[in-house]
């Protein structure tokens, strides 16, 4: 059955990564025979400046009925003026929980072309291949009361809160045991229980569902401590599993292993298996338009979809020998390059990944 795939290119590189994306896909439909349809829809920025609003009903309604969803990336200079509620990062935000999009997996793996493109010693970061799950549709993100409020004295307060229930965290930690089962068999679970009363519950929580994983080790170390291991010796993780924004931090952090944050890409599932696929990096309004973006993460993203959504792991595998073989040939955007090498632009990189894929074929 053809499956349907809605693509949300959203703001600043946003449209050039995803622009890679459907190259590659329109090969895997042309080429190698994989039933598809795609649909483009508005999201962030763009949403907003076309329809008022950054999750316009329609394109929520599309993604509803959609097998998968791509997104580039949403937010920019340009709408930070904006009140919150109208942001372009709402738009992501409204996507994660209308899907019930719970579990955000970020795998961090250096391609060993890259070992020297990482600002960490090769020996450091050489073999890294880490699972981040994080948790995606609660937290500090959700959580309520929130606002800027202003007190009996005229002072304003802003708040935020983080909450977590115990289903909520149970099935997080579900999904982390079970990627582990598949993989090294440990999960660190990454918390802040010295101090937060929510992540002691996390931690607890976590420690009574490893029980139903006795095949797995358990771990659990705090987020501080957490980053800095990340950095001094990131081999020691296999699966981590934490908070929505612990999560955020320590994945930006683990893509520089990889040599750039351009490297990583995502998938975000919901109980249904149903998913929505994006580099984990920004809009990078500082390179825009200036077809400079790595776009391997996205094309990365695309893999994790065939594998995740569409029931495809070997087109997804065809994916990722594809961008192995162009990396080996040398091919680096600017952000993978070494100082003072040359190096590719965005439109070159998604070309040289897809002839390589053909070539293969
Ligand atoms: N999922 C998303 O849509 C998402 C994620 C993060 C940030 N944002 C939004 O993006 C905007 C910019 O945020 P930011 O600057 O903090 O983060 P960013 O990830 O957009 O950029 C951080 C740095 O990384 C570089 N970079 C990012 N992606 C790259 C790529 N593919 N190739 C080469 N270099 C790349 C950028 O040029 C920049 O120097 C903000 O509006 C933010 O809210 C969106
Ligand atoms: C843009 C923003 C809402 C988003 C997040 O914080 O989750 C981004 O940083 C990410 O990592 O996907
Ligand atoms: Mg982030």
């Amino acid at each position: 059955m053809t499956k349907k795939i809605l693509i949300l290119p959203g703001d600043g590189i946003g449209p050039e990564i995803v622009a890679e994306a459907v190259k590659l896909l329109d090969c895997l439909r042309t080429d190698f025979g994989l039933a598809i349809e795609t649909e483009e829809a508005l999201v962030g920025g763009a949403a907003y400046d076309a329809a008022g609003h950054p999750l316009p009903d329609q394109t929520l309604a599309l993604a509803k009925t959609a097998d998968a969803v791509l997104l580039g990336a949403v937010g920019g200079p340009k709408w930070e003026p904006l009140e919150i509620a109208l942001r372009p990062e709402k738009g992501l935000l409204g996507l994660r929980s209308g899907l019930g999009l719970f579990a955000n997996l970020r795998p961090a793996i250096l391609y060993p072309q890259l070992a020297e493109a990482s600002t960490l010693k090769p020996e450091v970061v050489a073999g890294l291949d880490i699972m981040i799950v994080r948790e995606l549709t609660g937290g500090i993100y959700f959580g309520e009361p929130r606002g800027v409020e202003t007190l009996a004295n005229g002072e304003r307060r802003g708040l935020n809160s983080l909450v977590y229930t115990e289903s909520e965290i149970e099935r997080i930690c579900r999904v982390a045991f079970e990627i582990a089962q598949k993989r090294g068999r440990r999960v660190c679970s990454v918390d802040k229980a010295n101090v937060l009363e929510c992540t002691e519950l996390w931690r607890e929580v976590a420690t009574r569902v490893a029980g139903d994983y006795p095949d797995c080790e358990l771990s659990h170390m705090y987020v501080d401590n957490a980053a800095m291991q990340l950095v001094r010796a990131p081999k020691q993780f296999d699966v981590m599993v934490t908070t929505n924004m612990f999560g955020d931090i320590l994945s930006d952090a683990a893509a520089m292993l990889t040599g750039s944050i351009g490297m990583l890409p995502s998938a975000s599932l919901n109980a249904d298996g149903q998913g929505m696929y994006e580099p984990i990096h920004g809009s990078a309004p500082d390179i825009a338009g200036q077809d400079a973006a790595n776009p391997l993460a996205t094309l990365l993203s695309v893999a994790m979809m065939l594998r995740y959504s569409l029931g495809e792991p070997d087109h997804a595998d065809r994916i990722e020998a594809a961008v192995s073989a162009v990396l080996e040939r040398g091919l680096r955007t600017k952000d993978i390059a070494a100082p003072g090498a040359s190096a590719v632009g965005t439109r070159a990189m998604g070309d040289a990944v897809v002839d390589a894929l053909r070539a293969a074929s």
